[in-house]
């Protein structure tokens, strides 16, 4: 049998990292449930838990292993009760969430991810804003986002709609599936070669089970490996990690398919705004009523559209607090009322020296 933990998506990166402890086996986090871990080896699929170490040492959630991660385990073969994980390799990616309430306490959905497909309908779940969201998620995590246009069989004019995508996702992928056509999925295939790790992000409804179903095609039997548990049960192991025929993994988590708007990251989805910007006249213009805008200028010659305009402002004012605990909102807010002065700690400086003075 060919060595599944190459499928799994290990690379040179990871076995150089891994050759530091040459005493620990390397695995791949397959699917996390109440502070355990199923770790795929090169022999194996095991229950894993953290060492007593590592667990001391992790003091936020942010560094505990997620479905993705790569881990240096003690054991190689699971015959023997549990794996025990004493370090997870520093990721490449990662997908993270604020957990529910105000702790802001950050989540990771999944991690180690090489594309992320952005999944939307050719009907009416087509929404350009929505795509604008996913692919600041996208730019934040570290993946290389490709937009997946699916249902090309509900739609006449495919051609626009990519024209429309490629305008707000400039240098990004954009591919036309339909898994009810002959060679549907074929434009994936590329992305699923040996190494790489996908995921989906998507609405519900969009196709994403479908698409994944016919990718894994027949080896999806595979992944429902059975494993004798504590009792000596045969019990169905559960995975969000799974392989394709094609040597790519694929990574499949309820928490992946709910990310929306946590993530900011202007900078890359809203490229063209921000090049348009430099030819403001005025450095800090707001591209609202200013002389010299060029925003504005773009937006009247019909180059820019104005909703995106719109919601490119929605997401910074969103994305200045976003990730601050309120300790940090509350230093902001002084530090803005004190910016003639460089902000508090320049201000109190000034105020330390001006009372030395006296
Ligand atoms: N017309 C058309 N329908 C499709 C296509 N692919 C999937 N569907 C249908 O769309 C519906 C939803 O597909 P799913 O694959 O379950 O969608 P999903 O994105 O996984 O949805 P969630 O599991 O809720 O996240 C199903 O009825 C599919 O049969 C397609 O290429 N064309
Ligand atoms: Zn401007």
């Amino acid at each position: 049998m060919k060595n599944q933990i190459i499928e799994l998506g290990i690379t040179d990166r990871e076995r150089a990292l891994a050759s530091e402890y040459p005493d620990l086996f390397i695995g791949r986090v397959v699917a996390q449930y109440k502070g355990q871990y199923q770790v795929t080896t090169s022999e194996t699929t095991m229950a894993s838990v953290l060492s007593g170490k590592l667990r001391h040492q992790t003091t936020s959630s942010e560094n505990l292993p997620a479905v993705g991660d790569f881990v240096l385990l003690d054991r190689n073969l699971g015959d023997f009760g549990k794996g025990i994980i004493h370090k997870i390799l520093p990721r490449k990616s990662a997908f993270i969430r604020m957990a529910a309430g105000t702790s802001q306490q950050k989540q990771v959905v999944a991690t180690n991810i090489d594309f992320v497909f952005l999944c939307m309908a050719l009907n009416n779940d087509f929404n350009l804003r929505r795509l604008e969201r996913y692919l600041s998620v996208a730019w934040d995590s570290g993946a290389m986002p490709v937009v997946v246009l699916t249902k090309a069989d509900l739609c006449e004019n495919v051609e626009d709609k990519r024209i429309e995508v490629e305008r707000i996702a400039p240098g990004v992928d954009v591919l036309i599936t339909s898994t009810f056509m002959k060679d549907g999925i074929v434009p994936l295939l590329p992305y699923l070669r040996s190494e790489k790790t996908v995921a989906f992000i998507g609405s519900s409804g969009v196709g994403k089970s479908t698409l994944i179903n016919d990718l894994l095609g027949k080896s999806e039997m595979a992944t429902k490996e059975t494993r004798k548990d504590d009792k000596g049960r045969h019990t169905t192991t559960h995975r969000e990690l799974l392989w394709t025929p094609y040597g790519g993994a694929v990574i499949d988590t309820p928490g992946m398919r709910e990310l929306g708007v946590d993530g900011i990251n202007s900078e890359k989805s809203f490229s063209d705004i921000l090049k348009l910007s430099k030819k403001c006249r005025f450095s800090d213009c707001l591209h609202e009523t200013e002389p010299g805008c060029a925003v504005q200028a773009a937006i009247e010659d019909g180059s820019l559209e104005e909703a995106r305009l719109a919601s490119f402002k929605k997401l910074k004012k969103e994305a200045s607090y976003n990730g601050l605990n309120s300790k940090q909102i509350e230093k902001r807010k002084i530090d803005d009322m004190f910016q003639d002065f460089g902000g508090l700690k320049n201000a109190r400086n000034y105020i330390k020296n001006k009372n030395k003075r006296k």
